[in-house]
């Protein structure tokens, strides 16, 4: 479904960020894009979404080559939650519904409204959906903005980080939904996340970003105390408890 090929970026023109950068995203496929700081990830996910555009390579959603459309076809393939968001004088409501612009021609439809209702009730935002998002603590405004993403029902849905904000429980019901959702409506996602086991739990694939190029992508099989040791530099043992690999740092 998603197909990323000899993709290559760089902010200066003498220095690359990202080296032929090639992998391909399944239907129903949720993929942890890992890696220290600094690696890249934020730029490759920018790139998937030509939010910033890469110099080579093409990002093929369903056989088009999103880079060559215009915002708003892009907008009706890929939603994007950035790192991090702005708060804004408007309500959450109005914040979900937004994600429906693509579709909305005049107005919004009763269709539109249903569609804002229903991921509301399933973030549990009820209480917060007449709030204004710039009174919102940082964990609830990361929700508004993963809630505004799944609003525009994309085939691709990209996360920088969508847990660093939030506890432990929002963390973990947030993953699920989006584990589920993935599973549901069959769309391809791209996770940036930092937490390793967090990565283990609900993703599919994992790819580690290392010197601007893909050091490793696969399945559970990549998850190795070497290839973890060798891309973050830390010491590690990947242990199974109660049929989970967990990441165990060593030192
Ligand atoms: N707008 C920019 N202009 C120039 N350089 C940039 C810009 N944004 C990021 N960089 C540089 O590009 C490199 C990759 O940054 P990026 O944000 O993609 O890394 P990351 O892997 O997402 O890091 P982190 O885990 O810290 O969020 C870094 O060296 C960063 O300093």
């Amino acid at each position: 479904m998603l197909k990323i090929d000899a993709l290559e970026f760089g902010y200066r023109s003498n220095r690359k960020i990202l080296d032929d950068i090639k992998f391909d995203v399944s239907n129903g496929e949720c993929v942890a894009i890992l890696g220290n700081n600094g690696a890249g990830k934020s730029t490759m996910l920018k790139c998937l979404n030509k939010i910033i555009s890469p110099q080579k390579g093409s990002v093929v959603v369903n056989e088009v080559d999103i880079l060559k459309l215009n915002r708003l076809d892009i907008a009706k393939n890929t939603a994007y939650v950035a790192q991090k968001s702005e708060g804004s004088r408007i309500t959450v409501y109005d914040a979900i519904l937004l994600g429906r612009k693509p579709y909305i021609k005049l107005a919004p439809k009763k269709e539109d409204y249903d569609i804002v209702e229903k991921i509301i009730e399933s973030l549990s935002l009820e209480k917060f959906s007449l709030r204004y998002i710039d009174e919102l603590s940082g964990g609830e405004l990361q929700k508004v903005m993963i809630a505004r993403a799944l609003a525009q029902e994309p085939k691709v849905l990209l996360l920088d980080e969508p847990t660093s904000c939030l506890d432990l429980k929002n963390q973990l019901e947030v993953l699920k939904l989006i584990q589920d959702i993935t599973k549901e409506k069959e769309i391809a996602v791209v996770i940036v996340i930092h937490d390793l086991n967090l990565a283990l739990r609900y993703c599919d694939r994992f790819l580690f970003l290392k010197d601007n190029e893909i050091f490793c992508y696969g399945g559970m099989d990549v998850m190795t105390s070497e290839n973890i040791g060798a891309v973050y530099q830390v010491p590690v043992t990947v242990q199974s408890y109660q049929n989970q690999k967990v990441v165990i740092p060593l030192t």
